[in-house]
């Protein structure tokens, strides 16, 4: 089923024009998804152009196979391996490196995958199931108080002790009721247990969100390829990050400025200004979608795309 469900790319022409700036270069999709990104960049380059994408969903590696371009490389890995995965291929330094970041609509909207709570499935939410521990498996061993910490911090969710003591009850009867395997029986725990409701959102959203973060381990990841990318680009190449919620774009935002600020410098010792070594990144900007992309594609609506570029080795 999956393969049939259709993603809609968001910041298409935003992200490729950010990335590009020679189309002889190579570059990295660092989430290859259904391959709107990469195909959008494919058709940019030139013919000594190359693209190295990734992802770690087989169903979007099925996907990124059928393409037949020589200058085009999939691995079915996480992007926290880029740079062991470049250094095999004896690729020294990128001109890009792009990153649309979460989860496809084929994965949320396929049941089977366990990331919806809107329709009932196995409770999953593994990118890729055929490693790690799923969702249900974490939740048949997690403490009361690392069930509060995930749900709290990944989620945001102020009802998170509520939540995890209502998981851990339900854990008690699983003798009686079996385990907690269903997507649907678990948004129900949570609604349950949030006693107050935000306008216009389930009330399972961010205790799935906090779930699913923590299971495909998001923002550790995403802080190893962060410095991973850094350190491959070239000078003049960009760094383009698509986030989706507020935990990943922070951590962006902050990796960004860090880089971009300088290295640390103490002003007590008599240092000229032209001793004073560049800063490596430039912030170039943030960009949100259009207006004709909100009405078209809601998932743009909560997308934030920060560009950066390396200006010093
Ligand atoms: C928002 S979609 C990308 C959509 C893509 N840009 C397109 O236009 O079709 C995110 C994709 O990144 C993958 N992904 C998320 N985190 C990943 C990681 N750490 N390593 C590899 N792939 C990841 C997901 O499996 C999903 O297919």
């Amino acid at each position: 089923m999956g393969n049939e469900l259709q993603h809609r790319t968001v910041l298409l022409e935003e992200a490729v024009d950010a990335l590009v700036t020679r189309v002889d270069g190579v570059y990295v999709d660092g989430t290859f998804g259904r391959g709107g990104h990469s195909r959008a960049v494919l058709a940019k380059l030139s013919e000594a152009g190359r693209l190295i994408a990734f992802d770690k969903d087989p169903q979007a590696i099925a996907t990124a196979r059928a393409i037949e371009d020589p200058r085009f490389t999939i691995v079915h890995e996480s992007f926290a391996s880029l740079a062991p995965a470049l250094a095999t291929r004896g690729i020294e330094r990128v001109a890009g490196v792009l990153l649309d970041l979460g989860v496809s609509s084929p994965q949320l909207d396929d049941p089977a995958r366990g990331f919806s709570f809107r329709a009932d499935g196995p409770l999953d939410m593994r990118m890729d199931p055929t490693r790690g521990e799923s969702a249900a498996e974490w939740l048949a061993r997690a403490s009361q108080q690392e069930l509060t910490e995930v749900i709290r911090d990944y989620g945001e969710e102020r009802f998170a002790v509520q939540i995890a003591k209502a998981l851990v009850a339900r854990r008690a009867e699983s003798d009686r009721l079996g385990p907690l395997d269903s997507t649907g029986e678990l948004a129900e725990i949570v609604a349950r247990a949030v006693k107050t409701r935000e306008k216009g959102k389930d009330p399972a959203t961010r205790t799935f969100q906090a779930i699913r973060i923590y299971v495909n381990q998001e923002l550790a990841e995403l802080q190893v390829v962060l410095e991973a990318a850094f350190a491959s680009l070239e000078q003049g190449g960009r760094l383009v990050v698509i986030s989706f919620h507020s935990l990943e774009d922070r951590i962006v935002k902050r990796f960004m400025q860090a880089h971009a600020s300088g290295p640390a410098i103490d002003r007590r010792l008599p240092i000229r200004a032209v001793d004073l070594p560049a800063a490596p990144l430039r912030i170039i900007g943030r960009v949100f979608a259009g207006a004709a992309e909100l009405e078209s594609n809601p998932r743009a609506r909560s997308a934030v795309m920060r560009v950066a570029e390396r200006v010093a080795p």
